[in-house]
């Protein structure tokens, strides 16, 4: 059994992972810590009332040391690079929620966060938490760098488009909608019931941090750089994120040819699925699944991902990723 904490267990992602590794076969959860929110996690989570009597305590790096083989941290961005070194001389295996240790192009890390990196030496060193494109880079690895919610759905989406040069590497453009879970659960005015309930609102126009996240992975993708906008919105729903991709095809390729491509690109992956036609946010709620459909329309590539932003956007995703690097079953957990 590989024993895991829990490091911002408090949170959406952390109750999320505890209820994927109450299922785990090889994996028992041995720490929880927060800041704030502390004691019984079913009396912090009622739905784990039964489930799961552990204490949520205060982070003590001794007792970590002591009780856990692998930390899925789940702390906030500039927050974790604050943690992750330390765990790491500790000889802990981990996988990072957070985006501090996502983009190797630390510049534009401290454009788009607006903080300087305090562990650059470490980035260089995490692989990049997207099985289903970079699986054997993570084989091995002791940090894992687990994605954003919004570049895991919609890199899978355009991903096979991308691999064989059969769209143009720049003027993408990604429109993605979110459940307000992807906010986390501290409280916004844009999140706000009164505010959000019936509501769609755009936001992050031209400065969304997931804009450099998605232009590494697909230019790491085409084997050359890639060029893309993102436009992101936050809609009146808990979980799960729809995104719709527009590309402009390198040569004509008809929805036969489209379904042919996608087809053969995933059909070893247990966690995509490909549709013959435009798939919905609450196909995929509470699983780890990630479902795909492109289409030809005048002239460009129409191509639609969901997920589930706390499950394969995080915490199932991390769950693969650990499963990954113990050598379990991939999908060890996983629904
Ligand atoms: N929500 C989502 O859909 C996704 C989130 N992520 C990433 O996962 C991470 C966690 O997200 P999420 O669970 O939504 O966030 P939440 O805000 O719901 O939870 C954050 C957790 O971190 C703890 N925390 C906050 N600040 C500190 C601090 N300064 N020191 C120690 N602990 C702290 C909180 O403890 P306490 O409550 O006790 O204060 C809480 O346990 C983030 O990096 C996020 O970007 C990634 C993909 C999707
Ligand atoms: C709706 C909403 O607010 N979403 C978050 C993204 C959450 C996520 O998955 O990304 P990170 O892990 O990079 O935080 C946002 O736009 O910042």
């Amino acid at each position: 059994m590989v024993r895991v904490a829990i490091v911002g267990a408090s949170g959406y992602t952390g109750v999320e992972s505890i209820e994927i590794l109450l299922r785990h076969e090889q994996a028992e959860v041995t720490y929880l810590s927060a800041m704030t929110e502390t004691g019984r996690v079913d009396e912090i989570f009622g739905r784990l009332r039964g489930r799961c009597e552990l204490e949520v305590e205060h982070l003590d790096f001794n007792k970590l040391g002591e009780v856990a083989d692998v930390v899925l941290c789940c702390l906030p961005h500039k927050v974790a690079m604050g943690y992750v070194p330390k765990m790491l001389d500790m000889g802990l295996k981990v996988v990072d929620f957070s985006a501090d240790y996502r983009l190797r192009d630390l510049e534009a890390y401290e454009k788009f966060y607006k903080v300087e990196h305090t562990d650059r030496a470490n980035v260089a060193k995490a692989a990049f938490g997207l099985p289903e494109l970079f699986r054997s880079k993570i084989e091995g690895a002791q940090l894992v760098a687990n994605p954003g919610c919004y570049p895991t759905g919609a890199m899978l989406a355009v991903a096979p488009l991308l691999k064989n040069g059969y769209i143009e590497t720049s003027g993408m453009a990604v429109n993605s909608v979110s459940g307000a879970s992807g906010a986390g659960k501290k409280p916004s005015k844009l999140c706000h019931y009164p505010n959000l309930n019936e509501n769609l609102v755009p936001y992050g126009v031209g400065t969304h941090r997931h804009m450099p996240e998605m232009e590494q992975i697909a230019s790491e993708v085409a084997g050359t750089d890639v060029e893309l906008l993102f436009q992101p919105h936050i809609g009146a729903f808990d979980r799960g994120i729809l995104s719709t991709v527009y590309c402009d095809p390198t040569r004509e390729l008809s929805n036969d040819d489209l379904a042919d491509i996608y087809r053969a690109f995933y059909k070893r992956e247990r966690f995509v699925s490909v549709l013959g036609q435009p798939p919905a946010v609450k196909n995929v709620a509470g699983t780890n699944y990630c479902q795909v459909f492109a289409t030809a329309v005048k002239g460009k590539i129409v191509c639609f991902s969901v997920i589930d932003n706390l499950v394969k956007g995080a915490s199932g995703q991390a769950v693969q990723n650990m499963n990954i690097v113990c050598g379990f079953d991939e999908a060890m957990g996983l629904v």
